[in-house]
């Protein structure tokens, strides 16, 4: 087996009673974008800080080419940082504060008016060196630290929730100049993020983060097809869950049954389960059909129209089943019943049988 470029391997953290992280252990390739995405208190931060030398683990290592750089003090650690907050020096100038990380490192005058140059062209900030960061947008600010997080081309680059403070226009455009940087650098990148759509966006690959463990590694594609846990599956993509209990569990298929005795037939089942426990329905409201007629048995729920709500390109449609469970579909814009469905309508949500997906309850 070739050695991972970078191996967080079986790190745990406790602070007195609290265990921030358990056991986190991933491999990250050379030039990956990894995104560490969970809800607050996860773990995210502490990993992050963990890899910076910021905290020290209290179990477990970090290699970086096989190497541990665990005893490496942060600074000599050669690994870039962007936080939450732009962290600029506010008396110098946009030049000296992207110059500071070189001055550190003791380089001559002029190698530094070079790489300082082609740090801000690469964040697209040509010509700002004089510029004191009071006088900048948000924006600007952030891709100052970006600029002085790469200008002595680390390896790797760590970003704990940079483009949290900025609003939602300014996020997406910083996010497309991430991307682009990525491209044209090849650094390694850990993202932290508790915004589902910027790791999409963003990454090759996301780490599920769920109360300091990692739940599941994959593509976006992969977890949001395939999630492992109802957890994944919730922080993925839009979904329903419909409570009822399995029946009928088969390899890593499983029925289920509802309040009411309707039973839908065997859909994927992720994790283990046995008959009669309790467990979760899952359906996408993208991925479900809503028609006038039944669809194939097993397949197919009678329901009725709760509330619409026209947002454009497509309608959301809350409906409710024969025994109470709540569920969203949307309807495209195209779609046979778009514009024709009202409140108190008695429709049925139909999928094809991959569509779903059962997660017993623990
Ligand atoms: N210095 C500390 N002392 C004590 N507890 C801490 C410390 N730092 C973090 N924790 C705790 O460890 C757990 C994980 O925190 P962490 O900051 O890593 O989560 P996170 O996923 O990054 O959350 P957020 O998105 O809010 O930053 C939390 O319960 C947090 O309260």
């Amino acid at each position: 087996m070739t050695t991972p470029y970078l191996h967080i391997n079986g790190i745990r953290k406790i602070y007195g009673p609290v265990i921030a992280t358990d056991h986190v252990e991933l491999t990250i390739a050379k030039g990956e974008f990894m995104t560490f995405l969970g809800p607050s208190g996860s773990g995210k931060s502490t990993t992050l800080y963990i890899l910076a030398g910021f905290q020290d683990p209290t179990a477990g290592d970090i290699k970086l080419e096989g190497r541990s750089i665990l005893s490496t003090p942060s600074h000599r650690r050669n690994i870039g940082m962007v936080f939450q907050r732009y962290t600029l020096f506010p008396h110098l100038s946009v030049g000296e504060n992207v110059a500071f990380p070189l001055r550190v490192r003791r380089m001559g005058q002029s190698e530094i008016a070079a790489k300082v140059k082609r740090a801000l062209a690469l964040v697209r900030l040509d010509g700002f060196e004089d510029r004191m960061p009071a006088k900048m947008s948000g924006g600007q600010q952030q891709r100052v630290a970006l600029a002085r997080a790469l200008v002595y081309d680390p390896p790797v680059l760590l970003m704990d929730e940079p483009l949290s403070a900025l609003d939602k226009k300014l996020r997406e455009e910083i996010q497309f100049e991430i991307r682009r940087i990525h491209q044209e650098t090849g650094v390694t990148i850990l993202y932290v993020t508790h915004d589902q759509e910027e790791a999409l966006r963003l990454s090759d690959r996301i780490a599920i983060f769920n109360a300091g463990k990692i739940e599941q590694v994959g593509t976006g594609p992969e977890l949001y097809a395939n999630p492992a846990t109802r957890f994944v599956a919730d922080f993925i993509g839009d979904s329903t869950f419909l409570k009822g209990e399995l029946v009928g569990v088969s390899g890593n298929r499983a029925g289920l049954r509802f309040g009411d005795g309707t039973l839908v037939a065997a859909v994927p089942l992720h994790g283990t389960g046995t008959a009669g426990q309790a467990a979760d329905l899952m359906l996408r409201p993208e991925r479900i059909d809503l028609s006038a007629e039944a669809g194939a048995e097993g397949a197919s729920l009678p329901v009725t129209v709760e509330d619409l709500t026209f947002l454009g390109n497509n309608t959301t449609i809350a409906a409710r089943t024969g025994w109470g469970g709540a569920l969203t579909v949307r309807v495209g814009f195209g779609h046979p019943l778009s514009g024709r469905v009202s409140k108190g309508d008695k429709l049925h949500v139909r999928w094809t049988p991959d569509a779903a997906h059962a997660f017993a309850r623990g």
